[in-house]
């Protein structure tokens, strides 16, 4: 999409919950839109199905333009398949009637029965891509939370969409299961290579199951990449916050060539991509600090444990505070003397 804006007349004032986003949705691959609440995310998916016009700018899906000047093109013509937030599934009708649902048919009273088995079939290959074969005669209520979600998918796939949008589809599962179906859905669609788009507002889902990121603020893509480039690369502070935790470090820039810099901060004389240089804030990730034999000074303010890994919350010597990661079985003391240093930066 290119220039897309939206704006919803409100009172006191218009909500521009769209201000100029442009974005390419990666073919073949997974492309998470990312973003806080209310940056603009559920705009842009609703524009993207055609539940939604733009105000300006022009919607391209599959090289045919489905929204611009002077054109729009219906939900139901666009070959877009949607998973919303709970499934949504038509709890009156059977799975396999919910899959079918979406398959292009003849009224069912006039269908021929070549027609039957191939719906029929369609229905078992969904069932069967989303690894519940056998399902089909089940009500969504005889369904785990986490199923549904997977009948959701097999009928928002059966039509064979150009593309899958997925709206937040793992919010409302428990958390162990939440992992578990993303990785599945990320291998699922990988297999199938369809071009999807999830909207979510969770760091963690997007970068370690989308191909490609696409960062939102305030009715902005502000930032777009891999997720190692957009985790490694934050375009600015607020988008580092976002996108894990950070640490930022007061810093005066002594030199800079080739994407290189040099700066003074209280953590020594340290070489740096320049990019993670904003102004005179050093922004390092956690994993880039740790405790060594020598170092700067500081003292252990608050540690935590998280089993696998914890946290530990220093303050230098001049009053700077740090956070980094160590293994939970290493966590030091609160008010322990210890030394830190950056690692792996440039
Ligand atoms: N129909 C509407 N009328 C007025 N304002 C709207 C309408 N729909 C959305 N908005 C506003 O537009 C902005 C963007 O909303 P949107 O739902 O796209 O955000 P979001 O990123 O999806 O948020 P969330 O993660 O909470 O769903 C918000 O300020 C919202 O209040």
């Amino acid at each position: 999409m290119h220039g897309v804006t939206r704006t919803f007349p409100s009172r006191p004032e218009p909500v521009h919950a769209l201000r100029g986003v442009d974005l390419d949705v990666v073919d073949g691959g997974l492309t998470a839109i990312l973003g806080a609440s209310g940056c603009g995310k559920t705009t842009l998916l609703r524009i993207l199905a055609g539940f939604d016009r733009p105000d300006s700018g022009r919607v391209i899906l599959d090289g045919r333009t489905v929204a611009g000047p002077g054109v729009f093109v219906k939900p139901e013509k666009r070959s877009v398949g949607i998973v919303a937030q709970e499934g949504a599934l038509f709890p009156h009708l059977s799975v396999a009637a919910n899959i079918a649902y979406g398959l292009p048919s003849t009224p069912l009273t006039a269908m021929r029965p070549a027609e039957r088995r191939a719906r029929a079939e369609r229905v078992d290959e969904m069932l069967e891509l989303v690894g519940l074969p056998g399902y089909g005669d089940r009500r969504p209520a005889q369904l785990s939370g986490g199923q549904q979600q997977r009948i959701a998918l097999a009928r928002a796939l059966a039509p064979a969409p150009a593309v899958i949008l997925l709206d937040e589809p793992f919010s409302a599962l428990d958390a162990a299961l939440r992992v578990d179906l993303r990785e599945e859905v990320r291998d699922l669609l990988r297999g199938i290579a369809t071009t999807a788009v999830l909207v979510t507002h969770d760091q963690n889902e997007a970068l370690s199951l989308a191909d490609h990121v696409a960062l939102m603020r305030d009715g902005r893509v502000v930032q777009a990449g891999t997720p190692q480039e957009v985790y490694a690369h934050p375009a600015d502070p607020a988008a580092a916050a976002f996108l894990g935790e950070s640490v930022e470090v007061p810093c005066t820039v002594i030199s800079d060539v080739d994407g290189t810099s040099t700066v003074d901060c209280p953590l020594g004389t340290l070489r740096v991509p320049s990019e993670s240089v904003h102004g005179s804030t050093l922004v390092l990730r956690p994993e880039q600090i740790e405790l060594s034999d020598s170092g700067t000074h500081a003292t252990v303010a608050v540690t935590r444990f998280f089993g696998h890994d914890g946290l530990v919350q220093l303050r230098l010597d001049d009053g700077t505070p740090l956070r980094l990661r160590i293994a939970g079985r290493d966590l030091p003391e609160v008010d322990a003397s210890v030394c830190v240093r950056a690692v792996a930066l440039a």
